[in-house]
This record gives C-alpha cells, sequence and structure tokens, in this order.
C-alpha cells in the first residue's frame, strides 16, 4: 500500500513496483488531492482500493490488508495512517519522518521491534551499516547532510534568497516542504530526532557532517574505531526498494559508483552560526514531550509563508525559535495533548507572521 502515491516518494516507489512486477501488488494508494492520477496509477497497477486525504489514508492503512504500508505523505498530517498501520500490525517503510518525530514516544510505544523500517536515505544507510555490529558496540551515529542550496554562505547572505533559489536542490529532486527543510536544514534536524528515536542512540553520540555530494548517506562508528558508510549515487528508489522488501535486497534499483571515473567526496562541518535549525532542533528532542511537534508545526507553516512571500528565509527559523520559546509544554503526552499543541503553533507562528 502507497500512502502520498502522487509525491516524490510515491511515484518512486511505483516505479520500483514497476521493476518488480512478480515480487509487489500493489492493494491501495492513497493521495491528498491529485485524483486525476490516482486515476492513472490505480488503472497502471489494477489496484482496489483508492482515496483522498487524511481520514481516507488512515481507513486504507486500518482496513486493507497489506503486508506493507509506505507512508510517504508530506508533513504531520501524516501521523494519524502511521498510528493506523502500526495499530493495525502491518510493517511501515516510512519516509514520512514527520510523524515519528511530532509523535515521538506515543509512535515509538505502538511499533513492535522491526515494525518501522526507515526510508529516508540517511536511516536506511544507518540502518543497514548497523547490521555490522550489536547495539553495545555502536559508539556514534554520523548523519550526512549535503548543505542545501546555501551551502558556505552566511547568515547575511542568506536574508534575500528566494523561494525559487531555496528549491534548487543541488543533490535532490524531492517535494517543496523537504526541499526548503533542506535548504534551511531543518530537515537534518528533523533527521537528528528521527535518528534518536529510531536507533535508541543518545544525542550526544549522533553527529552531523556536511557532504555535498551525497553519496555517502551517513556512517556508523563502532567501539573498535571502525566506520562502515553506506554509499550510492543520490537515487531514492534505493532506500525506498530497501523499505518495501527489508531486509531482502533487490536488484535492477540503483546504478553503482562509476570507480573508473576520477571523483572527490568532500566533508565539512556544519556552520551552526548560518544554519541554526540543528542546535535548535537537538533542543527541542531532548525536551521531548510536546517540543517536536511544536517545532515541526511552526516550521510548517513558516515555510508556506515563505513561499507566500510573507517572511524572509531567515525568518523560517527565527519564528520557530520564537514559537518553541514560547511554548508552555502540558505534563502528559497523549494524542489530545499532541493535537492541541500543534493547533497552539500554528496559530502562534500566524500572529508572528501578521506582526
Ligand atoms: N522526496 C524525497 O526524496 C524524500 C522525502 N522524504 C519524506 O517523505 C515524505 C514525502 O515527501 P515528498 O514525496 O517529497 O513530498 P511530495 O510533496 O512530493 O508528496 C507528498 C504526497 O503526500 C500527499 N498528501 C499531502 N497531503 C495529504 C493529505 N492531507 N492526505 C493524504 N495525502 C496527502 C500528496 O498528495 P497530492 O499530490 O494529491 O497533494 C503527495 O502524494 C515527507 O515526509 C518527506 O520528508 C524523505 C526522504 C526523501
Ligand atoms: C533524500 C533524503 O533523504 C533527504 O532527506 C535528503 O537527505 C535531503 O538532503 P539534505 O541532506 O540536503 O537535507
Ligand atoms: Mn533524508
Amino acid at each position: 500500500m502507497i500512502l502520498g502515491s502522487t509525491g516524490s516518494i510515491g511515484e518512486q516507489a511505483l516505479d520500483v513496483i514497476r521493476r518488480h512486477p512478480d515480487r509487489f501488488e500493489v492493494v491501495a494508494l492513497g493521495t491528498g488531492r491529485n485524483a486525476e492520477r490516482l486515476a492513472e496509477q490505480a488503472a497502471e497497477f489494477g489496484v482496489e482500493y483508492t482515496g483522498l486525504g487524511v481520514d481516507a489514508a488512515v481507513q486504507l492503512a486500518r482496513d486493507v490488508d497489506a503486508d506493507v504500508v509506505l507512508n510517504g505523505i508530506t508533513g504531520s498530517v501524516g501521523l494519524a495512517p502511521t498510528i493506523a498501520a502500526l495499530e493495525a500490525g502491518r510493517t511501515l517503510a516510512l519516509a514520512n519522518k514527520e510523524s515519528l518525530i511530532v509523535g515521538g514516544d506515543l509512535v515509538k510505544r505502538l511499533a513492535k521491534p522491526g515494525q518501522i523500517v526507515p526510508v529516508d536515505s540517511e536511516h536506511s544507510a544507518l540502518a543497514q551499516a548497523l547490521r555490522s555490529g550489536a547495539h553495545e558496540e555502536v559508539r556514534r551515529l554520523v548523519l550526512t547532510a549535503s548543505g542545501g542550496p546555501f551551502r558556505g554562505r552566511t547568515r547575511d547572505e542568506l536574508h534575500g534568497v528566494t523561494p525559487q533559489q531555496a528549491l534548487a536542490h543541488p543533490t535532490w529532486d524531492m517535494g517543496r516542504v523537504i526541499t526548503t527543510n533542506s535548504a534551511t536544514l531543518v530537515n537534518k534536524g528533523l533527521e537528528v530526532i528521527e535518528a534518536h528515536l529510531l536507533f535508541d542512540i543518545p544525542y550526544e553520540q549522533i553527529d552531523i557532517v556536511v557532504h555535498p555530494q551525497s553519496i555517502v548517506h551517513s556512517m556508523v562508528e563502532f567501539i573498535d574505531g571502525s566506520t562502515i558508510a553506506q554509499a550510492s549515487p543520490p537515487d531514492m528508489r534505493l532506500p525506498i526498494a530497501l523499505g518495501l522488501a527489508w531486509p531482502e535486497r533487490l536488484s535492477n534499483i540503483g546504478v553503482p559508483i562509476d570507480w573508473t571515473k576520477p571523483a572527490t567526496w568532500e566533508f565539512e562541518p556544519v556552520d551552526n552560526e548560518a544554519f541554526p535549525a540543528l542546535n535548535l532542533a537537538k533542543q527541542v528532542g531532548a525536551a521531548k514531550g510536546t517540543f517536536p511537534a511544536v517545532f515541526n508545526a511552526a516550521n510548517e507553516e513558516a515555510v508556506d509563508a515563505f513561499h507566500d512571500g510573507k517572511i524572509t528565509f531567515t525568518g523560517i527559523v527565527d519564528a520557530v525559535r520564537e514559537v518553541v520559546d514560547r511554548h508552555d509544554a502540558p505534563s502528559e503526552l497523549t494524542l489530545d495533548t499532541l493535537a492541541e499543541a500543534e493547533r497552539w503553533a500554528r496559530a502562534e507562528a500566524h500572529r508572528l507572521f501578521a506582526a
């Protein structure tokens, strides 16, 4: 089952399935509003169950018998389908990182060991590298970041950048929200929280390194000083195929690295002054509870406001920080307190944009 089938992840997942018609059967497709493309996909793959909107996604995840649900919806709206898939006992191939980050311990408590298979490229890389050793042998996780289209710029140089420039990702072709998040490094901040939740590694043992080529997708350092890296040219079909077939590897998915050509792979530290999102994300991740949900909700609203010309590029993370700073966390994390915190964060962000 593919949720978010008309998006970047969804279309690439269908391409993986096109290459392995005997391995997969698509039993359901869900998407937001694009009914025309959904109908074309359903016709091509002979899919009986389809639906538009998040309520339909929840119903599909809960009621249609599927071995694997790929959640490729964008944004925290993906939380309810994630919960539905986990409650129904299905394997969840998770591209929608927001649902894990926002749901935090609520989602973790629902998931049985191995029930969530990461699709995000860094976390797929980590899952692959972690096959090399036991949990207690891991010293740290090192996530790679492309650095986005504004790598190397100072904070002052980031003020006037345009939405069009922010959407020109150097290495990946993705949806609008995640591409903007890559430009601010909010994406990498979300991914640190995602790694912590998926692999139970403390924040102090998760590092980020900028790697502009996006060929090394992440690394695990072990206690004996060995580092295992996963490398492949940037193509989401590889982690998507692993997400669908885990732990099996499928043939005819990615093009391997061409070792006959000279190549340079660079690694450099993050400029935390120009890109303050990463440290802010680590703070909200460590604060737990409703803080990651507030961070994400404020960011979703700020990304829209930036694209609507209401705030500047650097205004995105400034707004997120202000909303996070004003958040008065409830004493308990429940679906109700979570929903209320998200509503509050979105309203608070809009108050800031209007000021
Ligand atoms: N693209 C990539 O390479 C990567 C993406 N991810 C993550 O995967 C997720 C999807 O990203 P991406 O594919 O780029 O995003 P896109 O914007 O390309 O696609 C989003 C999909 O979600 C659907 N959708 C949006 N709102 C709803 C809703 N309310 N109910 C049901 N479906 C909805 C859209 O439907 P419609 O088209 O009808 O609006 C579309 O099919 C995100 O969480 C992202 O962070 C992670 C790693 C890499
Ligand atoms: C492909 C993928 O997994 C994205 O999340 C990617 O990592 C974005 O690139 P950045 O490293 O620029 O955030
Ligand atoms: Mn990623």
